[in-house]
């Protein structure tokens, strides 16, 4: 059995809105994986029935062997840490060093294992000097780096990033990348909702599209971003390398830089581009 399955899950809102219909996806330990789609698809919506914070209104969620809808958010959160898409949702105390503290005091780890925690996942998101500061007086990108930190430190399985991308800068995209690398290599399980898919790309293999409530795709990340049928569906763009290379009609699945060069080296003077 996967280390975390959604089982045929749908979701309502209390106001009677579904946002997500009979859903089902299943995640390993150590995998890292990327979900994309419009906007309103059900991303955010999906994710945060699996940590718990909502619970299916049909089908199941299942965590290393727990039915989420027998444990309350509090027992789940032990397993998977969600870092909010806007960090001033997560953002509650005064100081970096307390905020990231919270969440493994709050687990009852010792106090060495909190400092130790600590100290690692600020090291990793890069924010060792912050820690005295207060969170409020840093800017957006800063903060989604204190909120990383923050759930980083309760060492769950698996970590959920909702749109980590956001507002981040070239060097702040590359640290993201870094800190999944680190986490897979620990054997957790990294699940990112993002609409940046170069970062995609450069980041991830499998890939979960999600259109209208629904999973369209769950796949290879070149399936995906030559499927044009599901990227129209998804409203998702190829990435910019992938366009160019389909706009030359060079007949290759590119997806990044270093497969361009190759399949331009391949066919040197005998390009066509139509447009
Ligand atoms: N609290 C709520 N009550 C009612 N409807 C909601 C609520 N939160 C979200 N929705 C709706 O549910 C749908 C799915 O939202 P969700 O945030 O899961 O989508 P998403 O794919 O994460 O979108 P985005 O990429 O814009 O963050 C949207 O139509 C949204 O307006």
């Amino acid at each position: 059995m996967s280390f975390l399955t959604l089982n045929d899950v749908t979701y309502c809102y209390p106001n009677g809105f579904k946002a997500v219909e009979n859903v089902s996806m299943s995640f390993e330990k150590g995998e890292s994986v990327a979900i994309v789609g419009q906007n309103g698809a059900g991303k955010t919506t999906t994710v945060k029935m699996m940590n718990g914070l909502t619970k299916p209104t049909q089908g199941d969620v299942i965590i290393d062997g727990l039915n989420t809808k027998a444990y309350t958010t509090a027992q789940i959160s032990r397993k998977v840490g969600y870092v909010f898409q806007n960090p001033d949702d997560q953002i509650f105390h005064e100081t970096v060093k307390s905020e990231i503290r919270f969440g493994p005091k709050n687990l009852g780890f010792s106090e060495e294992k909190i400092e130790e925690n600590v100290r690692k996942a600020a090291e990793l998101t890069g924010i060792v000097p912050l820690l005295d500061i207060h969170p409020y007086n840093l800017p957006y990108s800063m903060k989604k780096f204190v909120t990383i930190a923050s759930v980083i430190a309760m060492d769950t399985d698996t970590i959920i990033l909702d749109e980590p991308t956001a507002g981040q800068d070239s060097q702040a995209i590359k640290r993201l990348g870094v800190i999944i690398d680190s986490l897979v290599q620990e054997g957790k399980t990294i699940i990112t909702i993002t609409h940046d898919m170069e970062f995609v790309v450069n980041n991830f293999e499998r890939v979960i599209v999600m259109a209208n409530k629904r999973v369209v795709q769950d796949s290879h990340k070149e399936e995906v971003f030559w499927n044009h049928g599901v990227l129209e569906e998804a409203m998702l763009k190829q990435p910019h390398i992938s366009r160019l290379c389909h706009t030359l009609n060079l007949n290759e699945k590119v997806l990044d830089i270093n497969q361009m060069i190759d399949v331009l080296k391949k066919t040197s003077g005998k390009v066509k581009v139509t447009l």
